[in-house]
C-alpha cells in the first residue's frame, strides 16, 4: 500500500526570500509525527502546502496515492473534505454557528449528518454541555477544543494539526494528544502534528525538524 502521504523535493519562497527547500517527508498510515522548527521556519507555509491550500514552488505530494498537481481546484477540495482533518493556528470557526454545528460541518459536507458523532466528539473534548453557544463566548482554549472537534469528526485519513495544544493547560493538552492518537491508532489515520511542545513531541512516534536545509530527524 502507499504511504498515506509522500512529499517530495518541496520547495516555497516569497519573493526573493526562501521559506523551505528540500523537504522530503512521508508520512505513513498508524503514524502520528511530530514537526517542530524554530518560528518562522515554514511549518505553517509547509502544512498548507500539504492540504492543497497553498502551492509550493517545486516538488509533489502525494495523499493516498493521489497527486495533488493532478487535481484542479474542485478536486482538491473534495479531496480535502473527504480525507483531511485541519486543525488551523487561528481554529476558523464561523462565528455565526454554534459550537456544535460548527462540528457537524464536515459531516454535513460529506452529506453524512451524525448528530450522535458531534456529541461524541464535543464529550471527547470536554465541551459536551456547550454545544448551544456561540464562539464568542467560548475562552481561547474552549475554541482550539472545538477546532480539534471539526477535524476529527470525520474521522479524516490525515490530519494536519497546526499547534492544537498551544492554547491549552497540561490537562487538556494530554487529553488532545489523547484524542489524536486514538484517532490514528484505531483509523489507521495519518498525522502531521506542529508543535513547540517537547511533551506532545514526546508522544509522537517520530519527531521531525524543518530548518533552511529541508527536514530530518529531530535530535
Ligand atoms: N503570505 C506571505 N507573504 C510573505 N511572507 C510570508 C507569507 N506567509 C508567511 N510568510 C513568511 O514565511 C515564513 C514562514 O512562515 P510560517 O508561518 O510558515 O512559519 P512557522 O514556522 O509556522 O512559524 P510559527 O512557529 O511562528 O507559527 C515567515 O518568515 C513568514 O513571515
Amino acid at each position: 500500500m502507499s504511504p498515506l502521504l509522500r512529499a517530495q523535493g518541496l520547495a516555497k519562497a516569497y519573493g526573493d526570500s526562501a521559506v523551505f527547500r528540500a523537504v522530503d517527508l512521508t508520512l505513513e498510515r498508524g503514524e502520528l509525527v511530530a514537526l517542530l522548527g524554530e518560528s518562522g521556519t515554514g511549518k505553517s507555509t509547509l502544512l498548507n502546502c500539504l492540504a492543497g491550500l497553498d502551492e509550493p514552488d517545486a516538488g509533489t505530494i502525494d495523499i493516498d496515492g493521489q497527486c495533488l498537481a493532478e487535481l484542479d481546484e474542485a478536486g482538491r477540495a473534495e479531496l480535502r473534505r473527504a480525507k483531511l482533518g485541519f486543525v488551523f493556528q487561528a481554529f476558523h470557526v464561523l462565528p455565526h454557528l454554534s459550537v456544535a454545528q460548527n462540528v457537524a460541518l464536515p459531516l454535513l459536507l460529506l452529506h453524512r449528518p451524525d448528530p450522535a458523532r458531534v456529541q461524541a466528539m464535543l464529550d471527547a473534548v470536554g465541551l459536551g454541555s456547550l454545544g448551544a453557544r456561540l464562539p464568542r463566548q467560548l475562552s481561547g482554549g474552549q475554541l482550539q477544543r472545538v477546532a480539534i472537534a471539526r477535524a476529527l469528526v470525520h474521522q479524516p485519513a490525515l490530519i494536519l494539526a497546526d499547534e492544537p495544544t498551544g492554547n491549552l493547560d497540561a490537562r487538556h493538552a494530554r487529553e488532545v494528544m489523547d484524542l489524536l492518537l486514538a484517532q490514528v491508532r484505531a483509523e489507521g489515520a495519518a498525522c502531521l502534528l506542529v508543535t513547540h511542545s517537547e511533551q506532545a513531541a514526546a508522544r509522537a512516534d517520530r519527531a521531525l525538524r524543518l530548518d533552511e536545509q529541508g527536514i530530518r530527524p529531530w535530535a
